[in-house]
């Protein structure tokens, strides 16, 4: 969006998510903002700035829909934010106003010209959904991943949103509609399933069977955005949200995101949550002991540690 700035700065302040003054740690306010580009790709926009990564659809003309460049590149974009420890928050949005009309948009879905006979074309000829995968690592990445919604989000761009942990959106220029029934198409996971957990099963059924419009305020009263802010304040509120998440817990943050998933998730959601517990167990004298008494290839002695109820 327009209200960003971009520029060069010390490191430590890219880095850290909390700055100090005189000794006194403080949380960065939206005029701490200084996005910086982490890659160049041709079809998304890819930012930092002091623990949030910032990635966004770069084809406002068309209202931002994707082709299998897209999200390739949004892959490779959230896998390094995934990969990158300094960063804890995730900002998925859509550049814009397009230089057409001065429509703004999140996302409108697949892109209808891209689409062959059995999914999205990509440049070597393939047939493509792979959409699909960028949802899951939204899904299972250990990090909060955040729809700014500036305008339309429709179609596969809708279920993006809904996949996303939160979703902000825009008072004046946020629309939510699904119009996978007009292009036979269907999003049977989290676009739809999940979506009817959130909004309830006859409001989902309302969303897909009629294809409708809705405002921000009506998809935050259905209980599918968390707040409608004023447009020219949507980027620095999403912001701030991302330092207050920024200054909990990394660990408390992670596993509630993974607990929170994991009854909806089924084996998968049980194995991404046993995971990050297999992670922590390593960290305890158990572990060590275990892991030394193989190495000194003797028994191990778990005597010392309590059956703790
Ligand atoms: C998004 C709109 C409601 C906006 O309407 P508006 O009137 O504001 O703007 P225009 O219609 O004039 O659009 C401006 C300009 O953009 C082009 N455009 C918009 N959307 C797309 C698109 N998705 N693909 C290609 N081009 C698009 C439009 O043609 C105009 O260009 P001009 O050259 O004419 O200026 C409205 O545009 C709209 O309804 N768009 C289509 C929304 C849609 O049907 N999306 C696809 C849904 S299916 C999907 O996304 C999907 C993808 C997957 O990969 C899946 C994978 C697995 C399961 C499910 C999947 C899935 O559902």
């Amino acid at each position: 969006m327009g209200t960003f700035s971009e520029g060069k700065h010390p490191d430590f302040k890219i880095r850290g998510r909390l700055l100090s003054c005189k000794g006194i740690r403080f949380l960065p306010k939206s005029k701490d903002m200084n996005w910086i580009t982490a890659k160049d790709y041709e079809d998304i926009t890819y930012k930092k700035c002091n623990g949030v990564a910032r990635i966004a659809f770069n084809r406002p003309e068309i209202r931002n829909a994707f082709r299998p460049k897209t999200t390739a590149e949004l892959y490779d974009a959230f896998y390094d934010a995934q990969e990158d420890t300094s960063i804890g928050v995730v900002l998925l949005s859509g550049e814009g106003p397009s230089s057409k009309d001065g429509g703004w948009a999140f996302c409108s879905g697949g892109d209808q010209k891209a689409r062959g006979k059995q999914g999205y074309v990509g440049e070597d000829g393939y047939h493509r959904l792979n959409i699909l995968e960028v949802q899951r690592l939204i899904r299972f990445m250990p990090k909060v991943v955040i729809a700014v919604v500036p305008g339309w989000a429709v179609g596969g761009g809708h279920s993006l949103h809904v996949v996303c942990d939160l979703t902000l959106a825009s008072k004046e220029h946020a629309i939510f509609k699904q119009t996978d029934a007009d292009v036979t198409s269907f999003d049977g996971g989290y676009g739809s399933a999940y979506l009817a957990k959130m909004v309830g099963q006859k409001k989902a059924r309302e969303i897909f069977f009629l294809g409708r419009n809705y405002s921000a305020q009506e998809a935050y009263e259905m209980g599918m955005v968390n707040a409608v802010i004023p447009h020219a304040e949507l980027e620095s509120t999403a912001y701030e949200w991302a330092q207050e998440i920024l200054a909990k817990s990394p660990t408390s943050i992670k596993m509630l995101k993974f607990a929170m998933n994991l009854t909806d998730d089924g084996m998968v959601g049980q194995q991404v949550f046993a995971g990050e517990a297999t992670r922590l167990a390593y960290g305890t004298e158990e572990a060590k002991e275990g892991r030394n008494a193989f190495l000194e290839k003797r028994k191990p002695d778990f005597g010392k540690n309590k059956w703790i109820p």
